[in-house]
């Protein structure tokens, strides 16, 4: 079905949007643009104001400071703030939170109090339609299985057409086994209504697979929200390269564009010409690779068997730990001496301090070699 995406320029927007409780800063100036029909995954460890960031955008906490704006309406600023019932937010919880009491089609129809009742039924039967679970309206919630409860609640959320759905960790609930089709079923239903929305996981592999783009949250501030393929290839700041996937980080050395560490010469950094920095390189576990090699003084201390591959820890001479991805059929034993490299093509993000930079830093860390004048200068005798 069609017809539903809402016709403005930015479905959400956050700007400076602060919160605290006490002495804690549930969420620190955030900002944030939402474009129509855009899936946002949200991300971050336990207490980083994820719900706290979609509480103030559906209306259930106000803002200590800044704007937010749905679909064109300011709904909190400093002298605003709407109710959540006024503001056009779907909501979709972890416990699919659906009136036990009610019917299915009687939970969909539950927002939709402004409708004539044949407006409602017609509404109801299309977004039920949409999540194919038309056969199911006149059951009862303890009726249907959890990945039905879930679709019931994305259909309950969806009948009044809101500007933007927030679903919070809607699948935490599932078992694996049934997790993977209720997640595909949803995204595919949000996408194929052009949604906006914001989904909260603690799953990593869910927030790259699913956002459109990912945010990623930690202490109260959005760290990065980018696209995956950019949240993992180019984090923004050390606890992004941390967070999302493994990641481990050498001290590093940029000397005329030649990055090298305590493995040799990482790679080149085009545009580091005439550099002398001091980095850190985030290397990731596939990037890194082994050789056996009785003359050498790296060595492998565990194996960790995940499945398709198996993660070797490596202690490099200075004692610093590197982890790398060998294919499932190769295992080095413990004790084994091995060449450590850093597989071809690898450009590697650099950071300075707990920040990735893509220039050379000058006046932060190391300094600008005098750059050779690219032609004689004439003197004057
Ligand atoms: N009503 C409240 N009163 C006091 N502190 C709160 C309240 N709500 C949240 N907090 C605190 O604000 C911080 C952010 O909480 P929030 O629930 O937004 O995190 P979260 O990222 O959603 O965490 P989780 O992944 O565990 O659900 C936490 O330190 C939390 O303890």
């Amino acid at each position: 079905m069609r017809g539903e995406v809402v016709n403005v320029s930015t479905a959400l927007t956050l700007s400076g949007v602060s919160r605290r409780y006490g002495a804690i800063a549930a969420a620190t100036s955030l900002d944030l643009t939402v474009a129509p029909g855009e899936m946002l995954t949200v991300i971050g460890p336990s207490g980083c104001g994820k719900s706290t960031m979609l509480r103030m955008i559906a209306g259930l906490e106000r803002p200590d400071s800044g704007t937010i704006t749905i679909a064109g309406d300011v709904v909190a600023d400093r002298r605003n703030f709407q109710e959540p019932e006024r503001r056009r937010v779907g909501l979709v919880f972890q416990d699919h939170a659906l009136f036990p009491n009610l019917t299915v089609a009687k939970n969909v129809a539950f927002g939709l109090n402004r409708l004539s009742l044949p407006e409602r039924r017609k509404r109801v039967a299309e977004v039920l339609e949409l999540v194919r679970l038309d056969h199911l309206a006149a059951r009862y919630p303890h009726e249907l299985s959890g990945g039905e409860q879930q679709r019931v609640a994305v259909a309950r959320a969806l009948a009044p057409r809101p500007a933007v759905v927030l679903l919070d960790e809607p699948f935490s609930s599932l078992d694996e086994t049934l997790r993977g089709r209720v997640r595909a079923d949803i995204v595919a239903v949000l996408k194929e209504t052009g949604t906006t929305s914001l989904l909260v996981t603690h799953d990593q592999t869910e927030a790259l697979s699913v956002g459109d783009r990912v945010v990623v949250m930690h202490d109260g501030v959005i760290e990065q929200a980018d696209t995956p393929e950019k949240v993992f290839e180019q984090p923004a700041t050390r606890f992004v390269a941390s967070f999302m996937g493994d990641a481990d980080f050498l001290p590093a050395n940029v000397h005329n564009a030649l990055l090298t560490c305590e493995i040799g010469v990482v790679s080149t950094v085009p545009g580091w010409a005439n550099c002398d920095v001091d980095v850190d390189v985030v290397l990731r576990p596939h990037e890194v690779a082994l050789a056996p090699d009785p003359g050498a003084s790296a060595r492998v201390v565990s194996l960790e068997y995940r499945g398709a591959f198996v993660l070797h820890y490596v202690r490099l001479a200075s004692g610093r730990t590197l982890r790398s991805w060998q294919p499932h059929h190769v295992r080095y034993a413990p004790g084994t001496a091995v060449t450590v490299t850093v597989a071809s093509g690898t450009s590697p993000t650099l950071l300075v301090d707990d920040r990735a930079v893509t220039e050379p830093p000058i006046g932060i860390a190391g300094h600008a070699l005098q750059a050779p004048e690219p032609f004689p200068i004439p003197t004057s005798r």
